[in-house]
This record gives structure tokens, sequence and C-alpha cells, in this order.
């Protein structure tokens, strides 16, 4: 595809690959996402329609979440990513808010000039802001004066946490070794939804928004309707279908979101866990819901791995799902998954692509699914 190159913005390091669009023009990015997911999903290409993204104007600016790597270069702290061994420091990156880059450099220039400070990784996620410590041992907080705090405070951030983690590599978190430094544990999402430095949050709301909105439209949920949500998170989705009055069950693997799940959609049931290993929950509990008279419905929104082997296979074998909702960040594995849903049940009705990551190739792909007949299984 033949692609226009713009000026990189200001702030913008060339050495940089997270964003592999920054220099195309918008309709190029657009088309070339849509040519991709065509292109991974070949059987279902017409039903692929145009990306949906937000106006030029909110391309940029647009992240309020990062995790970068942290080094002390003997003199100050950078902020940025690593390749092999060389440092690429990211001082002013043009996606991310202004607010989130003046929180950036506020905490380098706060933190102490020495090599003991086994700072890895920064992880910003909205108001909550993590220092992922290479060390068992917690730093100083000398550094935490009045005035960075009222700074940070200033500039949005409600929570700050050391993350103690001496093995820390590729996995940035573990279960323990959490420590709140100042402010607040759990801050309020764009929903209104509370949320911990460790979950997980999509970024352009007017855009997820919509998304959710697709998938309610086409689910269509109702007192009549018992819904499966698989991969809630803190339960954005879910209090779509409670709102709606059906039943719901959420699953979720990480505790804390878990805990904000229950608190944002005390309605619904949420099971903390593997969805592979919840399997029997799940099973039980649409079982009880057919037997009740409720249609059973389903809402996915899986990590780049896809649905698990057995959960499709329930899916596959029981065939309680009326309707399915698939919000996949991967087309790749949307592929396989669409390929068995499609040759044991289920139809592809709409497949509807999201830009939530404008600059960069990434694309997010709602995938709305419908049971074929009633006696397939
Ligand atoms: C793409 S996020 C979606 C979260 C949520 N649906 C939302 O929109 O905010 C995927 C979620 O799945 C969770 N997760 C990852 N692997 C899982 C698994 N095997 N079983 C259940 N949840 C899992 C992650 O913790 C994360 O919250």
């Amino acid at each position: 595809m033949r692609k226009l190159m713009l000026m990189l913005p200001q702030g913008c390091n060339p050495e940089c690959r997270g964003c592999s669009h920054r220099d195309w023009s918008m309709t190029d990015s657009l088309e070339q996402k849509r040519a991709f997911i065509k292109g991974k999903l070949p059987e279902w290409a017409s039903c692929v329609e145009p990306v949906r993204s937000v106006t030029e104007d909110k391309r940029w600016g647009y992240r309020t979440k990062t995790t970068l790597s942290a080094r002390f270069n003997g003199n100050i702290w950078e902020f940025g990513m690593w390749r092999r061994d060389e440092f690429i420091p990211i001082t002013n990156c043009p996606v991310h808010t202004p607010g989130l880059n003046k929180t950036l450099s506020l905490l380098a220039n706060s933190f102490p000039r020495e090599h003991s400070f086994a700072l890895a990784y920064i992880v910003i996620s909205g108001a909550q802001a993590v220092l992922v410590i290479k060390s068992k041992q917690e730093p100083t907080l000398s550094w935490l004066s009045e005035e960075v705090v009222k700074g940070l405070a200033s500039l949005g951030i409600e929570g700050l946490w050391y993350h103690m983690n001496p093995s820390t590599g590729r996995r940035i978190f573990e279960k323990s070794g959490w420590r709140l430094i100042w402010g607040k544990p759990r801050s309020t999402d764009y929903n209104g939804l509370l949320y911990g430095p460790a979950a997980f949050q999509q970024l352009i709301p007017e855009l997820y928004n919509q998304s959710l909105l697709e998938a309610e439209n086409f689910l269509n949920p109702g007192i009549q309707s018992a819904v499966i949500d698989l991969y809630c998170g803190t339960g954005n989705s879910m209090l779509r279908w409670a709102n709606r009055d059906a039943d719901v069950l959420g699953i979720e693997l990480g505790g804390e979101a878990v805990e904000c799940a229950r608190l944002n959609v005390p309605q619904a049931m949420v099971l903390r866990g593997a969805c592979r290993q919840r399997v029997p929950q799940i099973a039980d509990w649409a079982d009880k819901k057919r037997s009740q008279g409720k249609e059973i419905l389903l809402y996915v929104n899986p990590p780049r791995t896809g649905l698990e082997t057995e959960v499709l296979e329930w899916i596959t074998k029981q065939g309680l799902p009326i309707r399915i909702a698939y919000l996949s960040c991967s087309p790749g594995t949307l592929s396989k998954n669409l390929k068995l849903l499609c040759t044991n049940g289920y139809r592809l009705v709409r497949c509807v692509p999201f830009d939530f990551f404008p600059q960069t190739h990434h694309v997010e792909t709602l995938a709305l699914l419908e049971k074929v007949s009633a006696d397939t299984h």
C-alpha cells in the first residue's frame, strides 16, 4: 500500500518503535488496519466494516497509561525502553497525555540521584502510579517531599506505590510486595468504576464505550437473559448487562480487578480465576439459568492469546449462548477462534474494527456471532 509520510510530531523519538503508523496519514493507517484484519479473516472479509476511530485532533495525546523502563544514567533518571543493550529515552511522548508526560518528568526529577534507588520500571495507569523496585528492600522515602506530593496531586495522581519485585523482568507485577506510599489505593475511571494500579483499562473512552454499545445492541440483554462475561476486568461491560436487568456472571484472573468488579457491579456474580479453570462453574451457572427459562448470552474480551481451549470446547459442545460478542485485540487468535466457532454452530454477523491505539499498528475487533439454529446441537 502506498502511504503518505508525515513529519514526526515534537517529542517523538525516531528510535522508538512504539508507533509504527506515526508518520502515516489517518486514512492510510485506517485502511491498512482494515486490510490487515481482512487478510487475517479471509473467509469473512466482506463482513469487515471500516475501522472506527476518533477525529484527527484526538489521535495524539490520548494515552493516560504507560509502562516504561527506568535507568539512572549517572546523572539523571530516564524513562524509556531497552532494545537489546541500548536504552531509548522517551521524555515527551506525543501519544501520552500532557499530564502523563509532566508526571513522568516530575518523578524523574525528584528521585534520589543514585544507583542504589533500584527503580526498574514506572507504570502509570490513570490516577495510579507504581514504582517497580528491583529489590526486596524498600527504598527511602526522603525524596517524597510535600512539594512533590503537591505536584503529583495537581497532575491528577491519586495513589503512588512501591512494588518490590526483586525478580522483575518481563513480568512486572507479582501478587505480593505492594505498598501504597502516598494517596489512596483506588481511583474512579471515566465510567465511574473503581480501579487500582494493576487493573487493565481501555484507553479512549469515547471509542471503548462505542464498542460496548455495539455489543449491547447486538446481545440485547434483558430480564429474560443471563450474560456470561469472560475476562471481565473491573466490570465496565458487566455493568451494562446488569443495568438492563440481566443476570450476570463474570470471570477474571486479576485479584485487584475482581475486588473492584465486585464493588462496581454488586448485582453480578464475579469469580476469580482463569476462565479455563472456571468452566465447570460457568457450565453449572448456564445450566441453572437455562432451567429457569433464561437465554444465555456471552461477552468475551480475552488477552492476545484468545479464548482458552476449554472455554471453546464448552461453547461448541454445549452450544448454549445464542449470541456472542467477542472483543479481540489479536486478529490472529480471533481468526483461529472464529474458524472453530463457525464450524460448530455459529455464524459471524458483523465484524467492527476499532482504532483504540492510533499511531500504532494495533487494532481491536468486535466480532458479533449468532447461533445458526436452536437444534444444531
Ligand atoms: C483485554 S483485558 C479486558 C478487561 C475488560 N473486559 C475490560 O474491558 O476492561 C483482559 C482481561 O483478562 C484478564 N485475564 C487474563 N488471562 C485471563 C484468564 N486466563 N482468565 C480470566 N481472565 C484473564 C486480565 O487480567 C484482563 O483483565
